[in-house]
């Protein structure tokens, strides 16, 4: 931190962060021999255990908890609370074999064994009182439990754990109808806006909000929905893949858009920060510029997405050094690595410490091993390989368990004699002393990782060799896999890649004859290299400090369009008016203009939207009115439509077009056609498209650099005669537009929406506003959506019309506080934009029309939805029927319990 105390009053911080985490530190379960009477303290019904894992993640919230600079507020699910056994319905004797006691002995198998998390709100202020004292008895970190009781409690992992865990460690799942994912990912967005809640209840501007992991990806734009100016940094601690990897995820780009709610991301290292930029690049269009990080010399992007800049860096997490060696060299652990030098006299021990899953390479590990043993007969007798295997509950867990296992017994068969093994394996989470105290007896530490972001036994090792115990067990040397993170930071490991066992058992060999110079210089070089969970947080949070204070007007993030607020207002509202650009925004953008044309999915919904009387939908487009006539008037008369850029407009239920430029000189048609035929004929590939009144010069199917040049060259010709005879030049994708400055998609915008609801419209080329009309007669809800700089026009002009409003209207309001009014950018990358909100891609915009008219679920995208603690839509039925269960349940449990008692 720097010596500017956070939260000064020249600071844009506020001191506080609010760390959210997958999941909190314990385990929480039921304790069995706990019976409810007088005397009992009901805080004992509850235990908690720690979990293993994420160890470098819980240092730095404990390390923030004692730092005298931050207030610290975590927030994290409980992880699946443990009901335990003693939950059942029992009958009192007098009732036994009574039909009641019979009701009530299905009640007790159904409902509650399937269900049994019916936690009444006083074990909910039990448990959250029992985290928050196990945190820190002086209350200096603030403990927020997200609570998800839902029946089945690995549904909050499903998503995470088996989509997208595996495409981040470059694991493809085989095919599927998609159907299960489905499932699975509305959770993952339930889960993902549980938390968004819960931050709500405590936010305060100026808070960092720091965001961990794969689990919480949509968590950032969650957040940016409801705090447009808030302070948000996302940390990935895992892998992140090549974007091709990334990108056979279906919802990639809901994905990716729930990262860049944050003002930075933050990665391991370079490698995974450039495959983030690059997926997207690919995937959202965004531009970027890479610089080299202050004094570290990393590498930082900035990324342009959604006219808002988004810092993309790396800092390698690290590990508590000062505890670790502090548990590590106690006269007990002393004891016990004598005990284990002893154990192996005449031995050289390798230690490894995995968790048993396929992509720390335990697998290779043994494989690897064995061919040491093969390759060197002399080292048979004189090694031993220690394996520690952390047991996972994942669906290849046990596949992988019987491999390995054949694996051992093969090596042990093979190497071992009567009275000794080559591998000693155990399948086991072993405790804190044990593991330091094999740390410090090893010899050598393999591993061998197929994937990960940050060995943390790499670094441990490494802190633990770095000080001179008993003989033998200083700076002894490290193999590490290329592929674990950590070689990025500990470059001078012996590096070795795993999926090439001969090479590692030529290391394994070259590790054990390394003379004691050369092993503590080795230690040396390493040692220093070593990343302080204390550094990690100083300089995570010192360049979010800089990232706040440099955060400007210009350079605000337009947050996703909150679907479920949307969908709120759309419900209350009775004069909906939609405004609608076509390509890009309703038809995804392919080669040739000719082949946009709507799908049935659109013309479903639309029609759907346009069957209810309380809408008005407008079509307002580049189109010409033929293309337009065609592919949507006939089918759907009810459509109003508007061609070229605001030339011409149709209005609803009319078949007549009007041409608002009738009173304009039009020979300038002439000079543009003709310096953009110079043009096509210089750029292979492009083509000139004549509409009645604007003129398009397309090069998308030109060499992209030749179509950029020769775009540029033709801009500049056609500015040189455009403002003398009243003309604006457009940029839109890959074309070139021209047409009258006069007439443009803002100035039927304004004919729209400044006119009685559902009247016709008056056909005059000029537009009169008519001052008079009553807000009651003017559209309570505008969703107008567009992808191009030229529908800019129509987002400038509703911000327009809704200032107007506010001093017009002053309690023209809904209930919300506004006026229904949505300007919503559809994708795009690098265009600064003036819309409020933004959707990705045409997908999105259909998924959220489809929202309006019941189509798709509210959980198809994130919004910020008010979920129950068991993860129902707040006072939804299905969150008073389970909370009428739940009273029900606690009544008869208790009875129970105390009839038992
Ligand atoms: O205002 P819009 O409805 O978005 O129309 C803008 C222009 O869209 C068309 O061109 C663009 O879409 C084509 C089809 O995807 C694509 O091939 C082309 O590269 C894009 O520039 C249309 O051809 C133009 O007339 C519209 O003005
Ligand atoms: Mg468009």
């Amino acid at each position: 931190m720097s010596s500017d105390k956070p939260g000064s009053a020249e600071k844009p911080v506020s001191g506080r962060i609010i760390n959210c985490v997958p999941q909190l530190p314990y385990k929480v379960s039921r304790n069995d021999l706990y019976m409810p009477g007088d005397d009992q303290d009901p805080s004992d019904e509850w235990k908690l255990t720690p979990i293993s894992g994420n160890s470098a993640l819980y240092s730095s919230l404990y390390l923030l908890r004692d730092s005298p600079d931050w207030e610290e507020h975590v927030v994290g699910w409980t992880g699946e609370i443990d009901p335990g056994n003693k939950f059942s319905y029992v009958a009192p004797p007098n009732q036994r074999g009574t039909q009641a006691a019979n009701d009530n002995a299905r009640y007790n198998s159904q409902e509650s064994n399937e269900d049994p998390l019916y936690l009444s709100q006083e074990q909910k202020r039990v448990i959250a009182e029992k985290l928050q004292d196990k945190e820190d008895s002086n209350n200096k970190m603030t403990v927020h439990p997200v609570w998800l009781l839902r029946r089945d409690q690995l549904r909050w992992r499903e998503y995470s754990d088996k989509i997208v865990w595996p495409a981040l460690h470059y694991i493809l799942n085989p095919p599927s109808d998609g159907q299960k994912e489905n499932t699975w990912w509305y959770d993952y967005v339930k889960f993902n806006e549980a938390y968004a809640l819960k931050v709500a209840q405590i936010y305060q501007p100026g808070d960092i909000i720091w965001v961990h992991d794969y689990y919480l990806m949509l968590l950032p734009q969650l957040l940016r929905m409801r705090f447009g100016d808030a302070i948000i940094a996302y940390f990935h601690h895992t892998p992140w893949p090549s974007s091709e990897y990334f990108r056979c995820l279906s919802k990639r780009k809901q994905l990716l858009d729930g990262i860049l709610g944050s003002n930075r991301v933050c990665f391991q290292n370079d490698g995974f920060s450039r495959h983030f930029v690059s997926a997207c690049k690919r995937l959202l269009d965004s531009t970027s510029t890479k610089k080299k990080s202050k004094g570290k010399g990393r590498d930082e992007w900035v990324i342009s997405v959604y006219g808002g800049d988004v810092v993309v860096d790396s800092l390698p997490i690290g590990v508590n050094t000062e505890e670790i060696l502090r548990k590590a060299f106690t006269e007990d652990i002393d004891e016990k690595v004598k005990v284990i030098k002893e154990a192996y006299a005449n031995k050289k021990i390798i230690f490894g410490r995995d968790r048993l899953d396929t992509v720390r390479g335990v697998v290779q590990k043994f494989q690897a091993f064995e061919a040491f043993l093969a390759m060197y007969p002399e080292y048979r007798d004189k090694v031993v390989l220690i394996q520690v295997s952390r047991p996972t509950a994942t669906d290849q867990g046990l596949k992988l368990e019987q491999q390995v296992n054949d694996l051992v017994n093969s090596i042990n068969a093979q190497y071992g004699t009567l009275n000794s093994s080559p591998v000693h394996h155990y399948h086991v989470r072993i405790p804190e002393d044990a593991y330091h105290s094999l740390l410090r007896a090893a010899d050598l530490c393999l591993i061998t990782s197929a994937r990960d972001g940050m060995n943390t036994t790499a670094l441990e090792y490494v802190t633990v060799k770095s000080r001179s115990s008993i003989d033998g067990c200083y700076a002894n040397p490290l193999v590490l896999s290329e592929f674990s993170g950590t070689s990025t930071v500990l470059k001078d490991a012996l590096i070795v890649n795993p999926w090439d066992a001969v090479a590692v058992a030529r290391t394994i060999k070259k590790a054990l004859c390394l003379t004691a110079p050369e092993r503590i210089s080795l230690e040396q070089k390493l040692w220093s290299k070593v990343p302080t969970i204390q550094d990690w947080n100083n300089s995570f949070l010192q360049r979010m400090v800089e990232i706040a204070e440099h955060e400007s007007q210009d350079n605000k993030i337009t947050p996703a369009l909150n679907r479920p607020l949307l969908l709120q207002t759309y419900r209350a509202a009775k004069r909906r008016l939609f405004l609608f650009d076509y390509d890009g925004t309703l038809t995804p953008i392919v080669q040739d203009p000719a082949a946009a044309i709507p799908s049935a999915r659109l013309f479903r919904i639309l029609s759907k939207l346009a069957a209810d009387p309380h809408n008005l939908i407008w079509i307002i487009s580049g189109r010409d009115q033929q293309f337009l006539s065609k592919w949507l008037g006939t089918r759907m008369p009810q459509l109003g439509l508007s061609a070229e850029h605001g030339c011409f407009m149709k209005d609803v239920s009319s078949e007549d077009w009007v041409n608002l430029t009738t009173k304009y000189d039009m020979t300038w048609q002439e000079k543009v056609h003709e310096a953009m035929e110079q043009i096509t004929v210089q750029t292979p590939g492009s083509f000139i498209e004549k509409k009645k009144v604007a003129v398009t010069w397309h090069y998308r199917r030109a060499d992209p650099e030749q179509g950029e040049f020769y775009a540029g060259k033709l801009k500049a010709s056609l500015e040189k005669f455009s403002k003398e005879l009243g003309l604006e030049v457009m940029e839109g994708k890959a074309n070139l537009e021209v047409r009258p400055k006069f007439v443009n998609k803002g100035e039927i915008v304004k004919r729209l929406v400044w006119h009685p609801y559902g009247e016709k419209q008056l056909n005059e080329d000029e537009f009169k506003q008519d001052d008079t009309v009553p807000r009651s007669q003017l559209p309570d809800f505008v969703l107008c959506l567009g992808d191009d700089a030229t529908d800019e026009d129509m987002f400038g002009q509703l911000n327009d019309i809704e200032s107007v409003w506010e001093k017009r209207f002053p309690d023209g309001k809904n209930e919300a506080g506004h006026y229904g009014i949505y300007p919503v950018t559809v994708g795009s990358a690098s265009k600064k934009t003036v819309a409020k909100a933004h959707l990705t891609d045409p997908q999105q915009v259909l998924d959220t029309l489809g929202l309006l008219v019941g189509d798709v679920s509210l959980f198809q995208s994130p919004g910020t939805v008010e979920l129950d603690d068991r993860g129902h839509v707040k006072d939804s039925e299905s969150s008073v029927k389970s909370e009428q269960a739940g009273a029900a349940y606690n009544m008869k449990r208790t009875a129970s319990l105390k009839d038992n008692a």
